[in-house]
């Protein structure tokens, strides 16, 4: 493969992608550019091209994917001719991208810091600019991270800036619920911790099998009509459903406030 660069590489979500890329062999380490506001390599492998100045990754690389923070976007000089650009950044629209780099080959995807354990979900949306080609290159790099799906309307983007790109993100909160509730019941914390990290591990595993959804477990548990259905009822007749919904809308509506 060609020069790949990663403009905010050494940032929480572009690291791990660098990670996933090289631990992969998705990119050589050779191939690899690396741009961030110091110039400082951290731990990457020599061969990695490290630089403070992202319009020399821009002009040393055919592909470039962009993670810096949406605040830092406007005084971002990235000029990019017609080289394939993409994205992992919150809140930055194609169009904006179009804008700032002068490339039509944009692709704009989602991504997570779950991506260093090669466990991200990347879903993607192509500019009309972005050939066949650079979709597959594409397909081809955020796979290497995790999971990814190709999808039509962009808006959906931001809906996953709220679902998925925070990792734990909304799960860990469901888990600090069910931590503090064994701790009110006089667990001690050591105990309430592992149980409950352990009951997450084993519960991811389990919904990443496909079939059953997650619908499918929670109707089986329901059916079974034992101490569990007893739990579940409670929230099935709580607004909890309602006040999950609501604090997804908040997190992607954010998003859509943060546009640069
Ligand atoms: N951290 C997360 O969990 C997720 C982050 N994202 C998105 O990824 C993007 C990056 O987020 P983080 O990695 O958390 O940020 P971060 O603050 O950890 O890292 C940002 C990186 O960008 C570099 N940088 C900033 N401005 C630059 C510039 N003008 N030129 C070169 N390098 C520059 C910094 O040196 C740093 O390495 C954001 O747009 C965010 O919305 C998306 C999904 C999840
Ligand atoms: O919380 C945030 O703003 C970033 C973007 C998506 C996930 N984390």
């Amino acid at each position: 493969m060609s020069s790949i660069g990663i403009v905010g590489g050494s940032g929480m979500l572009g690291s791990a992608i660098a990670q996933a890329w090289l631990d992969s062999d998705a990119v050589a380490p050779g191939d690899l550019w690396i741009a961030n506001r110091s110039g400082t390599r951290g731990d990457l492998p020599a061969e990695v091209t490290v630089t403070d100045d992202p319009a020399a990754l821009a002009g040393a690389c055919d592909t470039i994917l962009i993670s810096i923070p949406p605040a830092g976007v406007p005084d971002l000089h990235l000029p990019a001719g017609d080289k394939l650009i993409f994205s992992v950044m919150a809140a930055v629209t194609i169009a904006d991208l179009q804008r700032l780099t002068g490339s039509p080959r944009i692709i704009r995807a989602m991504s997570s810091p779950a991506a260093a354990r090669r466990l991200a979900y990347s879903p993607w949306v192509a500019a009309p600019g972005a050939s066949e080609d650079d979709r597959m290159v594409v397909r081809r790099l955020l796979s290497a991270c995790g999971t990814e799906d190709a999808l039509e309307d962009e808006a959906q983007l931001d809906h996953f800036t709220a679902l998925t790109g925070p990792v734990p993100g909304f799960v860990a909160w469901f888990a600090a619920a069910m931590t503090e509730h064994a701790e009110a019941q006089g667990i001690p914390p050591e105990a309430a911790d592992r149980a409950i990290r352990q009951l997450f591990r084993a519960s991811g595993e389990m919904l990443a099998e496909d079939p059953p959804r997650a619908a499918d477990h929670v109707r089986q548990m329901l059916d079974y009509a034992g101490t569990t259905a007893a739990g579940l009822q409670v929230l099935e007749d709580s607004p909890l459903r309602g006040d999950i919904s609501k604090a997804l809308s908040a997190a992607a509506q954010k998003a859509r406030d943060m546009r640069p």
